[in-house]
């Protein structure tokens, strides 16, 4: 072989041993980046798994540890792989756990915060509510999901997926839940000052003043025009009344109960309403329909509610289509405790807006945030009056000791003038 061949030879292996080490570079890199994606799936997924509380002591991972063995099941396990409802139902849950971002705590928790479910606040459709005192010293209310209840657990599963991604200053926060023992619970910020039916219809509460029912109407538009207009997707409340309105210590109200997916209100035949009687916009009732404005419907229920203190199922509504009749007409109906306590103009302002939202038309109906505006605009022309009359009473009383000022003045001129 001479020189030039050998030069040939040289290269050539140089060549090829170069592209093998380029390649080998490559499919190391490749793997590495793979391998590297992978990890970091596997944290996001821990960083997303909600850890239980133990009895108030340290976190336990055994829900963690529950969902990677179902999804190793789901994939091994031939009977759930071909029963599809079983495996996404429970794959679901775990979702919602994870995803909904609420501690979650274990039945042995609520159990020594409610001191053995002791103290009962109320009972709804769908079981007992208790209060409850938490490790950390917070004071709760604990909704226990009857487990008779059809719809427990769909309930259960919507309002925490919901209620997980839903905040606002005017909706009852749900602080945490419970899945354990074969119950559902859901916990909520505690409302001192309990639901707005209790205060309008006890006799033995205190008389909500005409300044704070006006505040409440503005709190509730509020959280309803978080749920319509904030949210995303927007979430239509569908079971507005006055008992899932709840009041704060300061009385401050708060929208409940959003999210649940309520049974069908039975009423001799089987309807598949959902709601409850006396708030349900008639719309609804003939279309089976229910949009954002079948709430602002039933927001208009609970405006004359605050006016009247009459309950829809005492006729509350037959009052207030009379009521529609004349521009003064609500001055018959206004709650007698109020009567002389409260400026006639602003109850009639309030009883416009609420007409309004009871149209017959759903498309004549204000949005809610129409609604919080007008409500608004009440208070604000009040805030002006009230001004205007503070100022009023300072032009006065400066006057006053003007004039008082100058005959103090004259009285020393004249004993001076004496003297002389
Ligand atoms: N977060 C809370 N703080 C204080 N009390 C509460 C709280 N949640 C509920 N309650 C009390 O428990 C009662 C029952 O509440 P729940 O929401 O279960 O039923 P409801 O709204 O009255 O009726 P339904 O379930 O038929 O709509 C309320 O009227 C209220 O007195």
């Amino acid at each position: 072989m001479n020189q030039p061949d050998l030069i040939i030879i040289g290269v050539s292996v140089g060549l090829a041993l170069g592209i093998l080490i380029a390649l080998l570079v490559f499919f190391s890199v490749r793997w590495y980046k793979k391998h590297a994606h992978l990890r970091r799936c596997a944290n996001e997924r821990s960083l997303t798994t909600l850890p239980i509380r133990m009895n108030g002591l340290g976190t336990s991972t055994d829900f963690s540890a529950s969902l990677s063995t179902s999804i190793a099941n789901g994939a091994s396990d031939n009977h759930r792989k071909n029963s599809p409802f079983n495996w996404r139902s429970h794959q679901n849950k775990e979702w919602l756990a994870s995803a909904s971002g609420i501690p979650r705590y274990s039945y042995k928790d609520i159990q020594k915060a409610t001191q053995i479910f002791t103290t009962v606040l109320g009972q709804g459709s769908f079981g007992p509510v208790y209060k409850a005192a938490m490790a950390a010293g917070e004071i709760v209310a604990v909704k226990v999901l009857a487990s008779d209840s059809k719809q427990g657990e769909k309930e259960f599963q919507t309002e925490v997926s919901l209620l997980g991604r839903l905040h606002h200053r005017n909706l009852v926060n749900l602080v945490g839940y419970c899945i354990d023992k074969g119950q559902h619970m859901l916990i909520y910020e505690f409302m001192s000052n309990g639901s707005l039916a209790n205060l309008l219809y006890n006799e033995k509460e205190r008389v909500l003043n005409w300044e704070e029912r006006l505040q409440i109407a503005l709190d509730i538009s509020h959280g309803i025009e978080y749920l319509h207009e904030g949210a995303v997707p927007p979430v239509i409340h569908r079971d507005l009344k006055s008992a899932n309105i709840l009041l704060d210590r300061t009385m401050r109200a708060k929208v409940a109960d959003f999210g649940l997916s309520k049974e069908e209100v039975f009423d001799g035949r089987n309807s598949g309403l959902k709601g409850t009687y006396g708030y349900i916009d008639p719309t609804y009732i003939s279309t089976n329909q229910f949009t954002m404005k079948s709430d602002i419907y039933s927001f208009g229920v609970i405006i004359f509610e605050l006016i009247t203190a009459i309950h829809p199922h005492q006729n509350l509504m037959e009052y207030v289509n009379l009521a529609s009749m004349s521009a003064d007409g609500v001055d018959e109906i206004l709650d007698k405790r109020l009567v002389g306590e409260c400026n006639p103009d602003e109850v009639r302002q309030l009883a416009n807006i609420g007409h309004r939202c009871l149209h017959k038309l759903p498309r004549k109906r204000p949005s809610i945030g129409e609604v919080s505006q007008a409500i608004l605009k009440i208070k604000q022309r009040r805030l002006i009056k009230n001004d205007e009359a503070s100022f009023a009473r300072s032009d006065i009383s400066r006057a006053v000791s003007l004039i008082e000022d100058q005959q103090v003045e004259l009285s020393n001129m004249a004993s001076m003038k004496e003297r002389e």
